[in-house]
């Protein structure tokens, strides 16, 4: 079984990106159509023209998002690249990057179109500047694209079946290759294949002679690259792809091989699976003389109806018996992503808690008795032995008295709020990561809290704000720092902070 430690906002975001209902779970699925494409040929097409910016000699790009600096050269040419990377923003964090999502979209065109599960690893780092002008154009000869894909790391063999299986979603565009796609389109689009799906029509039809693919049979002869790439061979590598068993086994091996081509200096994570046990969106605050303590214990769903208590320890490390510090969950269902569903999961269950803690002994440890309820002894959930740990109470992200209206309402002064206990010299400061509807969408910051005489100190705490712009640009998920009395504190704003 896979398992969380928490915190860990890297895997924490990742997870609920993957395997919940989210802008990138949610998008592709049914392989909905844009611009006479779909969403997953275009997100497909990002990613392999983000990873061929590779160069296996050199350990050098790869899967880094650098595409977001490129995508106005003529051989990313296409409005997909700009959408796709816009469909993408709102999950970008401190943690999260640009590049861990291209390669989940890829995965989600995929399994969207009805194609096979590709296991997920994360940790891509997002490249600041443009790489070398390396996709592969159709009017290329063979040669070059043998070597373009050598670079990238694939054999001639692979180079095939990693064209078809690209080919199997979406066509080429007459705006943007009105050279290539010369035969009158009603569509705007000549497609590669005749289902729209994730399947290998498009190695059936070239091996039967019925494809329309103008990269293969287009009047113009230059640009039949997949003709020439695909018949390297005397179609020995397109023939065995006609089991539609084995185009799918190459294809989810040679696409994970793809997303995972990152630059040397690059550690992946392990592959994603779903956790057992998850805790997430912790909020900690002062709120009329106690401390609100909310959590959530996300459990995989196997039928059982669960009771669920959470416990926890004062500061002092005491426990509290006589005043209760223990309470009983809200349970909501939680309807997992197709990505998570084709894994095996039939649903999540949201054990959410809302706990009011004591000012002055505040709170230390907490955990979680589960009682599956059908004889069986109850257990701890505990961070596997690790504790789930509050290391401490002076800086809080306040998520009650930070403002965000989300829509663009110019009147309201957004800001986000943070608490500090104790605060005589005080700087606070949080590295934040925007994201932005204009290239390149991601960056980072580091802003400085002010005091802020709007919210006066009560419960023991002072309140610092920073001015925010929340409209369409989700800052989810990063750290706050303080220096306090000398003392470094950092909290964690986890995804639900606003
Ligand atoms: C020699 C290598 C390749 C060449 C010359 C090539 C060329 C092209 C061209 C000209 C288009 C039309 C783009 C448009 O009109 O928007 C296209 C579309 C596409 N390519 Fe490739 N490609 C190559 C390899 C790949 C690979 C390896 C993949 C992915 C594994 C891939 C995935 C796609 C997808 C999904 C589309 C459809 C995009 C859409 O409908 O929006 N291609 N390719």
């Amino acid at each position: 079984a896979a398992v969380f430690n928490w915190p860990d906002p890297l895997l924490d975001t990742l997870d609920s990106q993957l395997y919940e209902i989210s802008t990138v779970s949610i998008l592709a699925v049914n392989c909905t159509s844009r611009d006479n494409s779909t969403i997953a040929a275009q997100w497909l097409r990002l990613a392999y023209h983000d990873m061929a910016t590779h160069n296996s000699t050199t350990g050098t790009g790869g899967m880094d998002a650098s595409i977001q600096f490129e995508f106005t050269r003529a051989q990313d040419v296409g409005m997909g690249m700009i959408e796709s990377l816009r469909d993408f923003v709102s999950t970008l964090n401190q943690y999260v990057g640009m590049a861990d999502v291209i390669a989940m979209g890829a995965i989600n065109a995929v399994i969207g179109c009805g194609g096979p599960v590709i296991p997920f690893k994360g940790g891509r780092i997002d490249a600041t500047e443009a790489g070398p002008a390396t996709v592969p154009e159709p009017q290329q000869d063979l040669a070059s694209h043998i070597a373009s894909f050598q670079a990238q790391g694939f054999n001639e063999t692979e180079m095939i079946a990693l064209v078809a299986c690209g080919h199997s979603l979406g066509g080429v565009r007459q705006v943007d290759f009105p050279l290539i796609a010369t035969e009158d389109a009603p569509t705007g689009i000549q497609t590669f294949a005749s289902t729209v799906g994730f399947d290998n029509t498009v190695v059936t039809e070239y091996l039967d002679g019925t494809t329309e693919n103008v990269l293969v049979v287009g009047s113009n002869i230059t640009t039949r690259s997949d003709f020439r790439i695909f018949s390297i061979d005397g179609n020995a590598t397109m023939q065995s792809l006609a089991s539609p068993e084995t185009f799918n086994k190459v294809c989810a091996a040679l696409i994970e091989r793809m997303i995972n081509t990152v630059p040397s200096t690059v550690t992946l994570t392990d592959t994603l699976e779903p956790f057992d046990f998850k805790v997430q969106d912790t909020s900690f605050y002062p709120q009329a003389g106690s401390l609100v303590f909310l959590a959530t214990l996300r459990i995989i769903d196997v039928g059982v109806n669960r009771a669920v208590t959470m416990f926890w320890k004062e500061r002092t490390g005491k426990f509290c018996p006589a005043k209760g510090c223990s309470i009983q969950a809200t349970v909501i269902q939680e309807v997992p992503s197709l990505y998570a569903q084709l894994k095996g999961v039939t649903g999540f269950n949201r054990h959410s808690f809302n706990a009011s803690i004591d000012l002055a002994t505040s709170i230390s440890h907490f955990w979680f008795e589960v009682n599956n309820s059908d004889g069986s002894a109850p257990f701890i959930v505990d961070n596997n032995g690790a504790n789930y740990t509050i290391d401490q109470d002076v800086l809080l992200y306040d998520p009650q008295r930070t403002i965000s209206t989300f829509f663009s309402n110019t009147s309201v002064n957004e800001r986000m709020v943070v608490g500090v206990k104790d605060p005589s010299k005080t700087i606070v400061t949080s590295l934040t990561t925007f994201g932005s509807n204009t290239p390149p969408f991601t960056g980072s910051g580091i802003d400085t809290f002010e005091l802020d005489s709007s919210f006066p100190p009560a419960d023991g705490y002072t309140f610092y704000s920073l001015p925010f712009d929340f409209d369409g640009v989700f800052p989810l998920s990063h750290t706050i720092q303080a220096t306090i009395n000398g003392t470094m504190y950092s909290a964690w704003v986890p995804g639900n902070g606003i």
